[in-house]
């Protein structure tokens, strides 16, 4: 369910600036945001290519330092931590799936392994049976538990990207273009997942180019040069307009 515009953002953005030193000079890769992120609900940040959504997916997982503004947490002043408080709170409250399947999984693990381990990795140390069933049911992927994330299609592996985000059960859920490697028919299966988290009461933020994951979208960022171009929420996007 989208939020009401008074509910508190989950992450509070106010002229943020990040500037990446070129030996031809620096090159802006976020100018000034200031935005609004609802603690529930799928936010997309959409553009064309270099128009600076990767920039703001990793300063939303704490891995890019804004150069100018500021950027809270469930209303905590991320500037004012140590480096330490960063690492545990992206640990705690962070899970980020990456654009190539690989990229997110362990290899020399099974798929039951590879959900263990990143339970493990936001500190659970108990990760009960019934909750790893269910959780492959939920992705599709009931019976694969003991197989070798290497015997999965593309499509299988970033599923279970998105079934380990669960299983570290953060409350945000950040993705790099998850289907952006995929063909039609995994793109297809992986919306669905995505669908079903974004009903959950979670925060999930998700670059992408694909028009299918944007009409999910409960919030739609849409970025050019590094700036906010317009943001729309679902009533309006509905109704065509646009509101920055
Ligand atoms: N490490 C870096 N060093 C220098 N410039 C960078 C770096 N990372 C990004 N940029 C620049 O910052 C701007 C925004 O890039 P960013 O990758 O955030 O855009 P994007 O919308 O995610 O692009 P794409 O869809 O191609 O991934 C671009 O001009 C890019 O060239």
């Amino acid at each position: 369910m989208p939020e009401s515009p008074t509910a508190t953002p989950a992450y509070r953005l106010r002229s943020v600036c990040v500037d990446y030193p070129t030996p031809a000079g620096p090159v802006s890769g976020a100018r000034d945001i200031t935005l609004d992120i609802p603690s529930t609900g799928m936010t997309v940040l959409a553009g064309p290519s270099g128009s600076g959504k990767s920039t703001l997916l990793r300063v939303l997982g704490l891995f890019e330092r804004p150069d100018r503004g500021t950027v809270e947490l469930d209303g905590t002043d991320l500037a004012r931590l140590s480096h330490r408080r960063r690492r545990a709170l992206r640990r705690g409250r962070i899970s980020l799936v990456f654009q190539n399947p690989v990229d997110n999984l362990l290899p020399q693990l099974s798929v039951a392994g590879n959900l263990r381990a990143a339970a493990e990795s936001a500190g659970r140390h108990r990760y009960p049976d019934d909750e790893l069933g269910d959780v492959l049911e939920d992705l599709g992927l009931d019976g694969t538990g003991e197989w070798s994330v290497t015997a999965l299609s593309g499509g299988q592996q970033q599923r279970l990207a998105f079934g380990c985000a669960l299983a570290r059960r953060t409350p945000v859920i950040l993705a790099d273009e998850p289907t952006s490697q995929l063909d039609d028919t995994s793109a297809t299966r992986v919306l669905d997942v995505l669908r079903r988290l974004a009903d959950r009461d979670l925060t999930v933020v998700v670059t992408s180019h694909d028009g299918r994951l944007i009409d999910l979208a409960t919030r739609v960022v849409r970025l050019r040069d590094g700036a906010l171009h317009a943001v729309a929420d679902e009533a309006e996007a509905e109704k065509g307009h646009d509101t920055v």
